[in-house]
């Protein structure tokens, strides 16, 4: 039968409506003794699932068992408990109907006013390592069926997700019953509840039983199901008048799960640059910090400990570095601490913070301390949103060996100068383009960043380095179109240049380094970032 053309004349109204029979059926028990006693306090009756009903039973509250409202046992390993017209019919009677209300008498059958379920620990069961077989055994059927059906028939039912609504649901059954607005706010949550366990499925099947790998399953997934909670209200977005708020991703591994240790409220701008950090700190193997300011590096080091490598980034461009954010890829100690602590800064992200370290930069009020989650990792795939969809694409992680890079002018790099090479070209990928990153010692020296051309990168590069661009080696995190940037590099003393070639005019170019005796490798890959 398909569904009917509802008749507006057919439904008398309902608002409030008394809570007399409710039904619980609940994996996480947590407040569930206490919800049970309150409602059986205010006369209502309970009827329950297997472990459910023996956990009020022995609270020793009265329940009635649900196999006693079917006729049928709970059978199936459980798989078949609350899938029944004995229970369906009573939550998605109409009652706004007086056929359906006529119906569920002549089937002998009540209604509930109350649903309280919350579903097979699935995500957790993933989270575990669990096996497929036990996996697919905590995908809930019967739960999501009672969720939505009383979802649907909220104009009659009030159905409960989350622990965390027990008090107000029951502060509603004591002042005489709930409100159609308050079960359609409920049904809202529970459709978004049901929608997210769902996507969560479809995820595991994609990613474990179809066979994909992680990577196919979680970069270009054939149909993207992304249901997250709101993790926090931001007090504004980029500017004052937006409101914005963090959605943290289920299992997530990155900044939005970091821990704040300290300082002030995380602010939109804040997690934005609290991302560029990571992502630029963290593309290093050796102890590194970058200072971000508005998504861009103004500073980014290597060195011998986090303390050298927060002067070094520190020292590439003081001016900017006033008021930025911070990220190490190591613990900080309290030498870097000590280090940071004289500086302007709004937030440090770090996988940890030695003791000391805490003590000497949680002195400091307004500076936000990120700790990352044990398990941090750097995105495996990027989103971003454009008029009437978003773009998706896998992070850009792959960096060729400077082995395979073909040296195209000039003498082949000693040791240090090709370990600067290989630094100066993955700092640059953490810069966004057009990119020219002048690096001395492991250090960044000059960066020029965001420009529309890569002249204009390449004179900010410069004039950021100042003096210290004589002798200092570049990245140009794509070719050089013309050799007229690569000109101004040359003029300012820049000595050895990795890029990664592919211009129709690459041949004028590598004369110019030739002719100036420059150092000129080809890495035959690029790293735009924008
Ligand atoms: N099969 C069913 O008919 C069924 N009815 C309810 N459940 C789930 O069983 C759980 C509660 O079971 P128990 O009360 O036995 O702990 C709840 O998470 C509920 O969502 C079911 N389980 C799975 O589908």
């Amino acid at each position: 039968m398909a569904a009917p053309t509802p008749n507006a004349a057919d439904y008398r109204p309902r608002d409030a409506v008394a809570v007399r029979r409710a039904l619980i059926s609940v994996s996480d028990k947590t407040g569930l003794v206490e919800l049970a006693g309150a409602l059986v306090e205010q006369g209502v009756e309970l009827v329950s699932t297997g472990s459910t009903a023996a956990t009020i039973a022995e609270a020793g509250h009265p329940v009635t068992e649900v196999s006693e409202v079917t006729g049928f046992p709970e059978s199936l390993d459980g798989r078949v408990k609350t899938l029944h017209p004995a229970v369906h019919a009573g939550l998605l009677a109409d009652l706004r109907l007086e056929r359906h209300e006529q119906q569920l008498t002549e089937l002998g059958f009540a209604p509930f006013e109350l649903v309280v379920v919350n579903l097979y620990p699935f995500v957790e069961t993933v989270a575990s390592g669990a096996e497929p077989l036990a996996v697919i055994e905590q995908i809930d059927i019967g739960g999501p069926a009672m969720v939505r059906a009383s979802a649907k028939n909220h104009p009659n039912v009030a159905i409960v997700v989350d622990p965390d609504d027990y008090g107000t649901v029951l502060d509603a059954v004591r002042a005489g019953g709930t409100d159609l607005a308050f079960r359609t706010r409920l049904a809202a949550k529970a459709f978004a509840h049901t929608a997210a366990y769902d996507a969560a499925v479809a995820a595991y099947m994609s990613a474990v039983v179809v066979g994909e790998t992680p990577e196919q399953a979680a970069a270009l997934p054939e149909r993207f199901q992304i249901t997250v909670n709101k993790g926090a209200d931001l007090r504004y977005g980029e500017n004052s008048h937006q409101m914005a708020a963090l959605y943290p991703y289920a299992g997530g591994t990155g900044i939005a799960q970091a821990t704040q240790l300290g300082g002030k409220e995380m602010s939109y701008n804040n997690y934005v640059d609290a991302d560029a950090a990571f992502r630029a700190a963290f593309d290093h193997d050796e102890p590194a910090v970058a200072i971000i300011k508005h998504a861009n590096p103004c500073g980014i080091a290597v060195g011998e400990t986090i303390a050298a490598a927060h002067a070094a980034a520190h020292a590439c461009d003081p001016v900017s570095a006033f008021g930025g954010v911070i990220a190490a890829n190591r613990v900080v100690t309290r030498e870097a601490a000590e280090s940071i602590a004289p500086i302007f800064t709004e937030v440090v992200v770090a996988p940890g913070f030695e003791p000391g370290a805490l003590e000497v930069l949680q002195a400091k009020k307004n500076l936000r301390l990120l700790e990352l989650p044990e398990s941090y990792a750097p995105v495996r795939s990027e989103l971003r949103q454009i008029s009437g969809g978003f773009l998706a694409q896998q992070a850009d992680t792959h960096f060729a060996d400077p082995a395979s890079w073909q040296l195209v002018s000039g003498e082949a790099a000693d040791e240090a100068t090709l370990a600067d090479l290989a630094f100066a070209w993955r700092a640059c990928r953490a810069v966004k383009s057009n990119a020219i990153l002048l690096a001395s010692g492991g250090a960044s020296v000059g960066v020029g960043m965001g420009q529309v051309n890569r002249v204009d990168s390449c004179h900010l590069a410069v004039t950021r380095a100042g003096e210290r661009a004589r002798g200092s080696v570049a990245a140009s995190d794509a070719f050089f179109p013309f050799a007229d940037g690569l000109q101004v590099l040359i003029d300012a003393g820049v000595r050895a240049v990795v890029q990664p070639g592919g211009s129709v005019r690459d041949e004028e170019v590598i004369a110019a380094a030739q002719a100036a005796g420059v150092t000129m490798y080809l890495t035959g890959e690029r790293h735009f970032f924008h």
